[in-house]
């Protein structure tokens, strides 16, 4: 029942553009790709907006434990985003690069169905007319193990499916302890933050593979957005820029940062919060010279939890800014769009 209602999701079947690019199907970018309807966006050169970095290791110990908490609370409140400090993750990264070179035959076993989401291929593409992303993705659900496709995840190939397995495991924890923080720093009832996401909580990971494009200027790696999830843990894999978010109307390029992860304020956060934390608009960019890779770990509210502010916030400032519908209703308007910025945010606003 609950596998049927995931599978509702899907997207229109489009091409690989990694295998565009590697059979040099293509040495112009196709028409389908080029995103004249999309502002080119200031970029913020200035060095000194610096994104704030949170260190794990401090949030975690009691003692400084208040000064880390207002540096997260600032972060999420100013930007949407933090990074904070983690062992590296060479096995992972490797692992995951030598999956996105697979064979397109292997691939190809591994591809979306139609009226399924999860797989290899592309998400919110709604229309046959619609302008394409010069990227690639694949997307799984990582948890509740229970809702793991038995067609995709038994079928990664080893070692990756036990990396990415206690991978999917860490990342998670990491998601409940900011998560709980967040809600001491808001002041909201410790149990209605750990009933949100509680054992339930879905945790889909992204790949997202963007190859070298011919005229990058053209084209978007991935539009501007803000992610329609809990908290997003993002990871750059290779180290290639591309990643940039929007701050006071300009876009300003997320270096990678070795041994650091990237902690994305989703949508759904900003809802649960009552808009006290807000998602941040950001998009991927493409080079003519470096494929990037990165893996993004959305953390969700499980099935039949109800996505609106929750009680102890709303009391206290004596309105709710968005409406409660249920997780399912939700994604089923979410997944009929396409990505347009924080558009489907505002359908929540009341
Ligand atoms: O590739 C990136 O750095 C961003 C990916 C992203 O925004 C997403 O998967 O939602
Ligand atoms: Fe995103």
């Amino acid at each position: 029942m609950e596998a049927k209602e995931a599978s509702q999701y899907s997207s229109i079947i489009v091409p690989s553009v990694q295998e565009m690019v590697k059979e040099k199907l293509t040495t112009t970018v196709p028409l389908r790709y080029v995103r004249s309807d999309l502002d080119k966006g200031d970029i913020d050169g200035d060095l000194r907006t610096e994104i704030p970095i949170i260190d794990m290791n401090l949030l975690c110990s009691l003692t400084s434990m208040d000064a880390e908490i207002h540096k997260l609370d600032l972060a999420c409140k100013d930007w949407g985003w933090g990074f904070f400090q983690a062992s590296f993750l060479d096995k992972l990264k490797t692992e995951i690069q030598d999956f996105s070179n697979l064979p397109m035959e292997e691939k190809k076993k591994l591809w979306q169905q139609p009226n399924d989401v999860e797989g290899f291929g592309h998400a919110f593409v709604v229309s046959e007319e619609q302008k394409l992303d010069w990227s690639d993705m694949f997307l799984l659900v990582m948890q509740p193990v229970q809702l793991r496709k038995p067609h995709l995840f038994p079928k990664l190939p080893l070692p990756f499916r036990d990396t990415l397995d206690t991978y999917s495991a860490e990342v998670k924890s990491i998601a409940k302890i900011l998560l709980a923080k967040m809600a001491s720093a808001l002041m909201i009832k410790p149990e209605e933050m750990e009933k949100l996401f509680d054992d339930e909580l879905r945790q889909s990971m992204r790949i997202n593979y963007y190859p070298t494009c011919p005229d990058p200027d053209q084209v978007i790696g991935l539009p501007p957005h803000s992610d329609s999830t809990g908290l997003t843990i993002l990871l750059q894999v290779n180290e290639v820029d591309g990643l940039q978010i929007k701050k006071n109307g300009k876009c300003v390029p997320v270096k990678p940062l070795p041994n650091s992860f990237i902690v994305n304020v989703g949508d759904v956060l900003e809802i649960i919060t009552n808009g006290a934390y807000r998602s941040v608009e950001h998009r991927g960019v493409v080079n003519s010279e470096k494929d990037r890779l990165s893996v993004a770990a959305f953390h969700n509210l499980g099935m039949g939890k109800e996505v609106g502010p929750v009680r102890s916030l709303v009391e206290r400032q004596k309105a709710a800014f968005f409406k409660s519908v249920t997780i399912e209703e939700y994604f089923k308007g979410l997944f009929s769009r396409k990505l347009d910025g924080k558009a489907y945010l505002d359908v929540m606003r009341i």
